[in-house]
């Protein structure tokens, strides 16, 4: 069975986000990941992972301005300060939080850009941000992501984030391969992630429901099938990673909602 981070940004909307380290464990979570800690103090985060016994997986670098709209900025021409100025916190933030995982967020094609024109600020940026992680052991990972949910965002389907791996040309930089944009946008899942996780460029799998983004027993794709190929092809390869559950309970912020909605996650440990 596959191991499972409870994504704190969605999961236990029903708490107070410092409260839901504490709802996570008792849900027998080990590890947890979110979009951004930025709005606590590394140590009160720390604090809370260590009161409950969970590691911290992944969180997003800071992403431009999000409440404007924003969603990265690797992939924007004269953003470059403002980028490496996010990494270099975010890399602050994965020490103190002992994360080895940091996602950065593609960004947005402007309206009066062609999409390759931006490769290689993404590149060049990617470059950069690879070698500062690297010397802390931190890994940074590319995620692509549905139209549907993010309109116009830089990076969308599997086989592009695996091109861009190889021209950024850099081990401590992967994909993480969200099954639920995989789905929207491209299909065929199973036989991405074979052909995918053996390459070792998978840093990181999530997971929720299509099309609602709701518990993954919720809708139309087979997740108890995945997890069985996740099972069948990691340890076959050796891959050892996380799967986010990165969905919105369907109970929404409902007292236990969150909870009452982890039947999938029990069935999955008992088989
Ligand atoms: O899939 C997502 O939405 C997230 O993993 C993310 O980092 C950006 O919103
Ligand atoms: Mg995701």
């Amino acid at each position: 069975m596959p191991r499972f981070a409870a994504n704190l940004s969605m999961l236990y909307p029903e708490h107070a986000f410092l409260d839901r380290f504490e709802a996570a464990a008792r849900d027998g979570f080990q590890a947890v990941e979110y979009l951004f800690p930025y709005d606590f103090e590394p140590q009160a985060l720390a604090a809370r992972l260590q009161a409950n016994g969970l590691q911290q997986v992944l969180f997003n670098a800071p992403p431009g301005q999000w409440d404007a709209g924003e969603r990265g900025l690797a992939c924007l021409p004269g953003r470059e300060k403002e980028f490496r100025e996010g990494i270099a916190k975010a890399l602050r933030y994965a020490e103190a939080l002992g994360c080895p995982r940091v996602h950065v967020m593609a960004g947005l094609v402007p309206k009066d850009e062609e999409r390759s024109a931006l490769r290689p600020v993404y590149i060049e940026n990617l470059r950069w941000a690879a070698r500062e992680a690297a010397q802390q052991g931190v890994n940074l990972l590319l995620e692509p992501i549905n139209t549907r949910d993010i309109p116009g965002f830089f990076l969308n389907r599997q086989d592009e984030a695996h091109q861009l791996l190889s021209e950024i040309g850099a081990l401590n930089v992967q994909v993480q391969m969200d099954l639920y944009h995989c789905q929207i946008v491209e299909g065929d899942v199973a036989m991405k992630i074979r052909q995918y996780l053996p390459t070792g460029r998978v840093g990181h799998f999530q997971i929720a429901g299509v099309p609602q983004r709701h518990e993954p027993d919720l809708g139309e794709v087979n997740y108890d099938y995945l997890f069985s190929v996740i099972d069948e092809v990691s340890s076959a390869c050796g891959w050892d990673g996380w799967v986010g559950c990165e969905y919105r309970p369907a109970r929404g912020a409902q007292p236990g909602g969150t909870s009452a909605g982890l039947g999938w996650m029990r069935k999955a440990r008992s088989s």
